[in-house]
């Protein structure tokens, strides 16, 4: 298998999706490069007193709609690569949804597992005094992404405000409730999906109750997403994190799984339940199921093992699971691939809507905040389900276009082509 480069992965979606459009390299030129990149070194006093010095990046890929927008991720693998495809990502994800942002992204190389609460947040707070040159409430608007959480929201809110010397909440989305946050940001990522697969089992005259799903990654995304489904009717027989996966051809009991790893650092380690087998993080993956909810990491499924996946569909709720090479090969077999930007983009809404609730200064209910989420994300897969049937082309080039098509129009307006 050819070396996995996630941008090159999504400039020849691009490239595909302006050829079907009709657009000439000048119409989109400038969407094929990050507009700014910033890459960081953050020393860190450990615990023990000796000083390490992590490596960090922030990327600023479009601000065509508006303030560059996205989440930040720890995790050894992050690097400048992964992190300019991630924010790439999000200028597709936020147009496609509607929302007056760019894309952005940022990333620390560090496995947060090893460090201590304290070490975290020296981290966090250096990482923040680093990028707060280019972030701010209008300009560039982080968020979670694997491995961050609210309480890291809430030191980067609290350092940049201090900075700042003014309390600045919308700088920051996916805060806790207590420091501006909104209600349902927590679950918004996974709620999306659970929307986009039910507005597409309704597109096939089918309901939720009729699926199975095998659930790869029980963080924000999949645990939540996983519930969801779960309470929806769908049978979920397998989930899995990083230390293992659990089948249960009977349905894993959902609610105890979710509230397990809840209470056990956010890990599946140790659980157990009637009438379930342990089985390899890689058979999870191959199983006999109607849908594989991805919601782990980036290349997933790939020109290893695309040919022995088994699932009807692929529901994308981690960013770039899936190889171009396995997008064109599930095409060409019918199998469809629900993308990543459009079905994991409940988390960015929430973040506009609570972005636009600190700006208010007047919060909403979760029911105002959930109906508006499922609105948007409706509305979201009937626009890119309509270009798919209009051009005849797999969701994901659907999405791109549905994206690009905005994007070209709204640079052309502001002359963003220099
Ligand atoms: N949080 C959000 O709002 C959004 C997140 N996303 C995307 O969703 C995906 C998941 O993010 P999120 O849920 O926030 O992250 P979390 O850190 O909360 O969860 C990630 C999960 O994936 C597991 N995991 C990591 N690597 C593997 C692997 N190789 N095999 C099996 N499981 C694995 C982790 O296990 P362990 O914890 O044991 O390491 C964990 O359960 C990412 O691609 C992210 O970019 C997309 C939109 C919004
Ligand atoms: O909530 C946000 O702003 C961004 C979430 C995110 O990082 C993503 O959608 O990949």
């Amino acid at each position: 298998m050819a070396k996995y480069n996630p941008y090159e992965n999504m400039l020849n979606t691009l490239d595909e999706a302006a050829q079907k459009l009709g657009l000439t390299r000048n119409d989109y030129e400038v969407i094929r490069h990050p507009e700014r990149e910033l890459s960081v070194s953050i020393p860190v006093q450990m615990d023990d007193g000796h000083i390490e010095v992590f490596n960090g990046y922030r990327t600023q890929h479009s601000t065509i709609m508006g303030a560059a927008k996205g989440g930040i991720r720890f995790h050894p693998d992050a690097d400048e690569n992964e992190v300019r495809a991630l924010a790439a990502w999000m200028t597709i994800k936020n147009s496609i949804a509607h929302l007056p942002y760019g894309g952005g992204k940022g990333g620390i190389k560090v496995d947060p597992k090893k460090l201590s609460k304290r070490e975290l947040e020296r981290l966090t707070r250096g990482f923040v005094r680093k990028i707060a040159p280019i972030i701010g409430v209008d300009t560039d608007v982080p968020a979670p992404d694997v491995n961050t959480n609210p309480q890291i929201m809430a030191w980067i809110v609290d350092e940049f405000s201090t900075l700042k010397g003014v309390w600045s909440p919308g700088v920051v989305t996916g805060k806790p409730l207590e420091v501006g946050g909104s209600l349902g940001r927590n679950e918004a990522t996974g709620r999306g999906c659970m929307f986009t697969l039910k507005s597409y089992l309704e597109k096939k005259g089918k309901k939720m109750s009729d699926v199975t799903i095998a659930v790869q990654g029980f963080g924000n995304v999949g645990s939540v997403g996983a519930l969801l489904m779960h309470r929806e009717g769908c049978k979920i027989v397998a989930i899995g994190d990083v230390h293992g996966s659990i089948y249960n051809e009977n349905g894993i009991d959902v609610e105890k799984a979710y509230e397990y790893a809840n209470t056990h650092g956010r890990s599946l380690e140790g659980y157990e339940e009637p009438g379930m087998t342990v089985i390899d993080n890689k058979e999870l993956l191959l199983l006999d199921v109607d849908v594989l909810y991805l919601a782990a990491l980036e290349n997933q499924i790939n020109g290893d093992n695309m040919k022995d996946v088994k699932a009807k569909l692929l529901l994308e709720g981690a960013n770039g699971p899936t190889t171009n090479e396995a997008d064109l090969y599930f095409y060409d077999k019918g199998i469809d691939i629900l993308p990543d930007v459009l079905t994991n983009g409940g988390g960015v809404v929430t973040s506009y809507y609570e972005w636009v609730q600190n700006k208010e200064g007047l919060y909403w209910t979760e029911e105002e905040v959930n109906d508006r989420l499922e609105k948007n994300m409706k509305r979201s897969f009937e626009e890119v389900w309509a270009m798919q049937q209009e051009y005849k082309v797999y969701p994901r080039l659907a999405a791109y276009m549905v994206a690009l098509k905005r994007l070209v129009a709204a640079s052309k307006l502001r002359g963003f082509n220099g």
